[in-house]
């Protein structure tokens, strides 16, 4: 494959990039196919690292109406991605090693993209007893990530243990902070418009108190602990705090003991958005302030925020067009998520393109101990590839995305930024909004 007239990072003139055997093969000007197989020639744009997803929701097994692992997997790779970690709030919950090797082999049947499944950190997700870590992990899905997300693992002791487990298997513990005795009956940010619109309040404090007591278990414990879906500008002064603190003691060496991810909806919607009560909005965490969007803006700039995480959350039609209080909570998120960071990062100037690989796919791959995917564009690395146009704007339609549900909080919207082309090791996966099965 031949990608001509490239800007790898969007720096410097545009080179040639020869991909053979599923690897960078020559970088350089003028280049020419071997000859011996035609393959593609893909012509100008940014050329960066294929983008991992540390936090997507496929629904397989138990609600396919919603999103499966094919049908995740083209919206995947339509949104740039060569990598997602599907979490564990499946039905059956991928709380055993015969669920996440389920997932992980319907992911390689489908082959567009990556699919590494999140095991459970409490059996049924119920956060009273260690899911089998160990049997997950040592499973053929080799199972580096654990989460409850969805729920929270609320109970301090059972934290501490499912840290010290993760650390002698060398995982980390991504925690769905919510403290759920602060949000029984929450609908939404407890702030002036919920009070205006009669909502339950979600407060910030539901997320901040478990966030810090979260890095003082995994410091002391020398565990390595990853944010879900931070919303607050609370939450970011902690981390900063915390990594702070903690930068004596990282576990291991290369990857961070303290990690986070903010959402695409994090970094642009705000509850000024519960006016209509349409449930379009209902997410949890739910969506905050313009003083929070504008601190996770600044906190996702300065790496207190290491990288970027859709929380995709595929809902059925009937769970969202109800009232509000009936409404499941969760956006779809992979398709629109590199348009909503050029548009909240790159459009003001917080982040240039190689800080767009930098959280979209560097620290993603770090945080997850992925050797393969997050690598330089260089001479020798996988053909891991993401090709933009950035001048490029397209109108966001639920209905014509890739997922089998629709609810998308950006329908209607005018986004910047295409991707061109997505590349998984050297064989094109989706190009300009087509999937090439
Ligand atoms: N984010 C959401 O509002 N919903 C997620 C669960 C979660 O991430 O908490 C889902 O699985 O639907
Ligand atoms: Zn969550
Ligand atoms: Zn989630």
């Amino acid at each position: 494959m031949l990608l001509k007239g490239v800007r790898p990072y969007g720096e410097g003139d545009p080179v040639d990039v020869l991909i053979r055997d599923g690897v960078i093969a020559e970088i350089g000007n003028d280049l020419e196919h071997d000859g011996e197989h035609d393959g593609d020639v893909i012509e100008g744009g940014i050329l960066l690292p294929g983008f991992v997803d540390l936090h997507t929701h496929l629904r397989e097994p138990g609600r396919e109406d919603t999103e499966t692992i094919a049908t995740g997997s083209k919206a995947a790779a339509l949104g740039g991605y060569t990598a997602v970690f599907a979490m564990a709030n499946t039905d059956p919950v991928a709380d055993n090693a015969v669920i996440v090797e389920h997932v992980a082999r319907r992911g390689r049947e489908v082959g567009l993209v990556d699919v590494h499944p999140v095991g459970a950190v409490t059996v049924g997700l119920k956060g009273e007893m260690l899911a089998e870590l160990g049997t997950m992990a040592k499973s053929s899905a080799n199972v580096r990530v654990f989460s409850d997300d969805g729920h929270c693992v609320h109970d301090p002791l059972i934290m501490r243990r499912a840290l010290e487990y993760s650390k002698s298997l060398g995982a980390v513990i991504a925690q769905h902070a919510e403290e759920p005795r602060l949000t029984v009956g929450a609908q939404a940010h407890e702030g002036e418009n919920a009070a205006r619109l009669g909502l339950q309040g979600w407060p910030a404090a539901a997320e901040e108190s478990i966030v810090a007591r979260d890095c003082i278990l995994a410091q002391q414990v020398g565990a390595r602990l990853h944010v879900c879906h931070v919303s607050t500008a609370g939450t970011a002064e902690i981390l900063k705090w915390a990594k702070a603190r903690g930068a004596a003691n990282v576990p291991q060496a290369g990857r961070p003991g303290i990690s986070a991810e903010v959402t695409p909806h994090h970094l642009l919607l705000t509850d000024e958005r519960l006016e209509t009560y349409d449930p379009i909005n209902k997410v949890n965490p739910p969506l905050r302030t313009q003083t929070d969007v504008d601190a996770l803006r600044r906190a996702l700039a300065d790496g207190t925020i290491d990288c970027v995480a859709t929380d995709h959350a595929p809902h059925a039609v009937q769970d969202k067009d109800c009232e509000w209080s009936a409404a499941r909570p969760g956006m779809l998120g992979l398709q629109t998520a590199l348009s909503v960071v050029v548009k909240t990062m790159v459009e003001t100037g917080l982040l240039d393109w190689r800080g767009v690989a930098r959280v979209m796919s560097e620290k993603p791959a770090e945080i997850a101990g992925l050797t393969d995917h997050g690598r330089p564009v260089e001479v020798g690395e996988p053909a891991n590839l993401t090709l933009i146009d950035p001048g490029a704007k397209w109108v966001v339609r639920g209905a014509e995305l890739a997922s089998v549900a629709g609810n998308t909080p950006f329908e209607g919207m005018e986004l910047p930024g295409v991707v061109t082309a997505t590349i998984l090791r050297g064989r094109v996966t989706a190009s300009r909004g087509r999937i090439d099965a």
